[in-house]
């Protein structure tokens, strides 16, 4: 007999950590109804068919934020098992853009100095993130 173990897909994320010229760097909160709802998180969202991780990452850092980038430098991946969601974080430096962000979709976006990061609560998965800018 075979025995069926449920799989679910990864879902493939492109992440930009925004920074300014002052250095600081723009997190969004996640909306309540979503997957980690309520936690703050660097902009991004799924990459689509067909899209590399620098296409999605435009698209989604002009949908949610409306900021057109103009530069980004790879950062690292990071796979990470949630107890309902499997994602693969895809992050992007992001230091060239134009515009002002707003937050598109009703969510809260906030410019935070990086000394102040680890006052804010983040997806589990982002800790590598934030050890990485911290030591940047
Ligand atoms: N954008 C972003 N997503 C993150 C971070 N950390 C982290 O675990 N995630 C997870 C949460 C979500 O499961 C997934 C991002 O998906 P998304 O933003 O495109 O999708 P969503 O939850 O808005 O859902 P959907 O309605 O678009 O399907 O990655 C982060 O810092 N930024
Ligand atoms: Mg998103």
């Amino acid at each position: 007999m075979s025995v069926s173990i449920a799989t679910t897909k990864r879902v493939h994320v492109a992440v930009g950590v925004i920074m300014n010229a002052d250095e600081q760097i723009l997190l969004a909160k996640r909306l309540t109804h979503l997957h980690q709802g309520g936690k703050w998180e660097f902009p991004g969202g799924k990459v689509e068919k067909g899209e590399s991780v620098t296409q999605a990452l435009a698209r989604e850092l002009k949908e949610e934020v409306d900021l057109t980038i103009t530069d980004t430098s790879s950062l690292m991946s990071i796979s990470h098992d949630y107890p309902d969601k499997q994602v693969l974080l895809d992050i992007h430096w992001v230091t060239c853009f134009t515009g002002e962000a707003h937050g598109l979709e009703g969510q809260e976006v906030k410019w935070v100095a990086k000394s102040d990061l680890q006052n804010y609560d983040f997806p589990e998965a982002n800790k590598p993130i934030i050890d990485k800018i911290l030591e940047s």
